[in-house]
């Protein structure tokens, strides 16, 4: 098993440079399958597991995919497959993200139906409503989704009773070359789906208003592959952010877009860290002592639930209460159990989390239940005494490039290494099977 090691009491300092965004690429590579002419080419892709995924979703519904240094092609112009199985949608719920872009071109989509996780049990019904809305019909059985459309989808106003990031880049894929215009109300007004609609538009697509609560899309007759570069992963800066802040270093976080991160910047200024906007990117000095502040996850321009993790490993550093309140889904306090393996003080009371501080974290053995839990043990790991060792990294491999290696550039004591565990062990210590002589009693090794 491979377990992340980090020495805590570490001041981080240094350059580190942040990766085009994993919740933008994925839908961006699902909306290439919309073009029936011409190569997309998409370019600051992250070498991630999630990424890995969605090019064999991809390859799997007969386009040709190819990934080298950052840079995707697609080439979607033969006929494509309608199925998605369970074992790419287990690995990775975006991969339902693929129904969208099928219904509009093939009318048919056959994809395994998610399931719960880690952090709640996400229902795509949002999704499923739009599509229904569209005039396709939906089926449920034997662990698959499958919808259908006679002819072609046509427009129409559909209103998400959540501003669902997932129903949101759906239906705007499907709706982009659907009969008439389609109205999204109550869109989510995430940044990655202002990234997906700029590259529909560029294969075509009329997509108004993305960004907004509200989107217009008129359909078009078809899309072409197009040029499109990533916007910077929000996520990953907010967590070198805290790493700075956590550790009291001084580190400069370049391809950051500050307008992506002001919720985020409001928060960690509020608790007395310094960022700074500088030509080349933002500079994060952690002061001295940090001061406790409530949080409460939203739907952008709100709090990001992404960094509500990481935001508790900061609170349990800082001085006095703070309330963690999180709105976006309903079962994202996993990692609580592990931050009290290092000595975290925290009561969980509903779907608020209170963190009382500054704590003296401890080092421990913890697993990652989520990807971004499993970044804020690494962080915990950062300022705790002795040794953490953190777990289960397949998740973190999800969501971040080399997470242990940019940390350790900007000075962390911190190392990725290959552990046995105790079954693994049993198999290395088991003795080599005997080997029986043909026509012998006699047992030789
Ligand atoms: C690949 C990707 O981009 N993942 C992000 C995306 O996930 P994802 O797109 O899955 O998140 P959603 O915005 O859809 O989900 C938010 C909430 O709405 C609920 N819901 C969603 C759809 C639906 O049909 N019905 C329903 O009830 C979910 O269970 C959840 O409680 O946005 C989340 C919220 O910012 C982020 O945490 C994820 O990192
Ligand atoms: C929850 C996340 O991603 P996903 O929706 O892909 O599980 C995340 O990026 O923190």
């Amino acid at each position: 098993m491979e377990k992340i090691i980090v020495r805590g009491g570490r001041s981080l300092n240094g350059t580190v440079r942040v990766e085009g965004a994993k919740n933008a690429v994925l839908p961006v590579i699902a909306a290439s399958i919309l073009a029936s002419k011409g190569k997309s080419n998409i370019y600051d892709v992250p070498a991630l597991a999630d990424v890995y995924t969605i090019n064999e979703v991809l390859r799997n519904l007969n386009a040709d995919v190819s990934y080298e240094d950052g840079h995707i092609t697609v080439n979607a112009e033969g006929t494509l497959g309608t199925e998605a199985p369970f074992e790419y949608v287990r690995k990775m719920r975006a991969s339902f993200l693929v129904m969208g872009p099928l219904l509009a071109r093939v009318g048919h989509a056959r994809i395994a139906l998610p399931g719960g996780c880690a952090i709640g049990s996400r229902p795509i019904d949002q999704h499923l409503k739009g599509f229904e809305a569209m005039g396709a019909t939906v089926e449920i059985g034997n662990g698959f989704i499958e919808a259908k459309v006679e002819d072609q989808l046509i427009g129409d106003k559909i209103y998400l009773d959540f501003p669902s990031v997932g129903a949101t880049e759906n239906i705007m894929m499907a709706a982009t070359m659907a009969k008439g215009t389609t109205i999204i109300e109550n869109a989510a007004e995430e940044p990655e789906i202002v990234c997906l609609a700029n590259y529909l538009n560029a294969m075509g697509a009329k997509v108004r208003g993305a960004g907004t609560g509200t989107i217009r899309i008129q359909g078009v007759d078809e899309l072409t592959g197009a040029d499109h570069t990533i916007i910077p992963d929000r996520i990953e800066a907010g967590t070198f952010m805290v790493a700075a802040a956590i550790s009291g270093g001084n580190v400069l976080i370049e391809n950051v877009l500050s307008e992506h991160l002001r919720p985020l910047i409001a928060k960690m200024n509020e608790m007395g860290v310094i960022i700074i906007e500088e030509s080349n990117g933002l500079r994060v000095i952690g002061p001295e002592k940090l001061q406790a502040v409530d949080i409460k996850t939203m739907p952008h321009p709100g709090f990001p639930t992404d960094m509500q993790a990481q935001m508790m490993t900061l609170l349990l550093c800082s001085e006095g209460t703070g309330v963690i309140t999180e709105t976006v889904f309903e079962n994202r306090f996993m990692h609580v159990e592990e931050f009290r393996r290092m000595n975290g003080d925290i009561k969980i009371e509903g779907r608020s989390a209170i963190v009382t501080g500054p704590n003296k974290l401890q080092g421990a053995e913890v697993a990652s239940t989520d990807l971004r839990a499993g970044a804020a043990l690494v962080l915990a790991g950062l300022v705790a005494e002795g040794q953490t060792r953190v777990t289960e990294l397949k998740h973190i491999d999800r969501g971040y490039v080399d997470l242990a290696g940019k940390l350790k550039q900007i000075g962390a004591d911190i190392e990725r290494v290959y552990e046995p565990n105790e079954s693994e062990l049993e198999n290395l210590e088991a003795p080599a099977p005997l080997k029986m002589e043909p026509n012998s009693n006699f047992a030789v090794k």
